[in-house]
């Protein structure tokens, strides 16, 4: 892995104003990240240190910033302001190239929609990543990577062949294939019905207490997010809080009483209406999915509809007991 701290203090030192930070070295260090787009700041000055090893979740309303403050801590984006570290190597200010080098080697991404090719094998797929970077990867480093995301035996099967779970666990092989420092993920199972979703979550969850890999995962879903050791929310740009070892119930708690605030600050300063129902956010009663530990009543949302991200319309080729959206 190439790494060029650049940084003077050393990453796991915990540094001031970063909100509860966790034992252990420090994988990825925001501080004062501010994102504009115009007249709007997607994150307003974001401090946030996250532990390696560990798994978070990032919730909050619907243009609270969450996707934005992934894309701006895998160096998808680029912040106005403030400083990336990942796995102790400053992203911000980095020429295009060096950017993606360093991309390449310290940071994996899985999105919401696979993106995979479709006329590429599970391995060829997984492969992709150390081509573009000009290895030739052994056909036992591909075979290893499905087999640790339970997907031993489908080395030639097309994403078409493969359910919407199977796709999706091809992605994080791809991201990991590298052996980032962190997988990013940005609503991994939002296409993906409950089940399906979550063998992804176990899968997330497994790389972390077996591999140490540190994962940190944008989610509208409070069921999702109880995989997570804790749950950072968002609201306007800036960490409103966290939850530590969160339950299903308590994130929707949360959630319920962030979505019913009458206004946001941002709201007020007249930048943007208020969304009261976003594609893929969390629009079922969480008592309907979960039955663990802290279930019980929410406040609703009043919107008692389907869970989201359910599969989609179109032909579906199912390999196994699981079915979800197809690639
Ligand atoms: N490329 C862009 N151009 C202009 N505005 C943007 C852009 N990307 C994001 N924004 C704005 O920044 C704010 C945060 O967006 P972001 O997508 O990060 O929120 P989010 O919390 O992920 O939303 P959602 O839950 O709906 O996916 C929103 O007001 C959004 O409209």
């Amino acid at each position: 892995m190439t790494t060029t701290p650049t940084t003077p203090d050393p990453p796991a030192a915990p540094a001031p104003g970063a909100p509860g930070l966790p034992a252990g070295p420090v994988a990825v260090r925001l501080r004062g990240l501010v994102r504009r787009h115009r007249d709007v700041r997607a994150l307003d000055g974001v401090d946030l240190d996250l532990a390696t090893g560990t798994f978070t979740a990032v919730m909050g309303p619907s243009g609270s910033g969450k996707s934005t403050l992934l894309r701006c801590a895998a160096g998808l984006d680029r912040p106005t302001a403030g400083s990336v570290e990942v796995g102790g190597v400053r992203l911000d200010g980095l020429g295009e190239r060096r950017l993606t080098l360093l991309r390449r080697d310290l940071i994996g991404f899985v999105f919401q929609s696979y993106n995979l090719l479709p006329s590429l094998t599970a391995a060829q797929n997984v492969a992709l990543p150390l081509r573009l970077a000009g290895r030739r990867p052994s056909r036992h480093e591909v075979r290893e990577a499905l087999a640790r995301v339970g997907l031993a035996g489908r080395e030639r099967h097309r994403p078409g062949e493969l359910s919407g779970g199977q796709c999706q666990r091809v992605a994080v092989a791809r991201a990991l294939i590298t052996r980032p420092a962190v997988l990013f993920a940005d609503e991994p199972t939002g296409a993906l019905d409950s089940t399906t979703g979550r063998e992804v979550l176990d899968l997330l969850r497994g790389l972390v207490d077996g591999g140490g890999q540190t994962v940190v995962m944008v989610t509208h879903d409070p069921v999702a997010a109880a995989s997570a050791d804790q749950v950072v929310l968002l609201v306007d740009g800036r960490v409103a809080g966290e939850l530590r070892a969160p339950t299903a119930g308590a994130v929707a708690a949360r959630m319920a009483a962030l979505e019913s605030a009458p206004t946001t600050p941002r709201e007020r300063a007249g930048e943007e209406p208020r969304e009261v129902s976003g594609a893929g956010r969390w629009q079922g009663p969480v008592e309907d999915r979960w039955e663990g530990p802290g279930a019980g009543p929410v406040a609703g949302t009043g919107e008692d509809t389907a869970p989201a991200g359910t599969a989609g319309a179109g032909p579906r080729v199912t390999t196994g007991a699981a079915e979800g959206a197809e690639c």
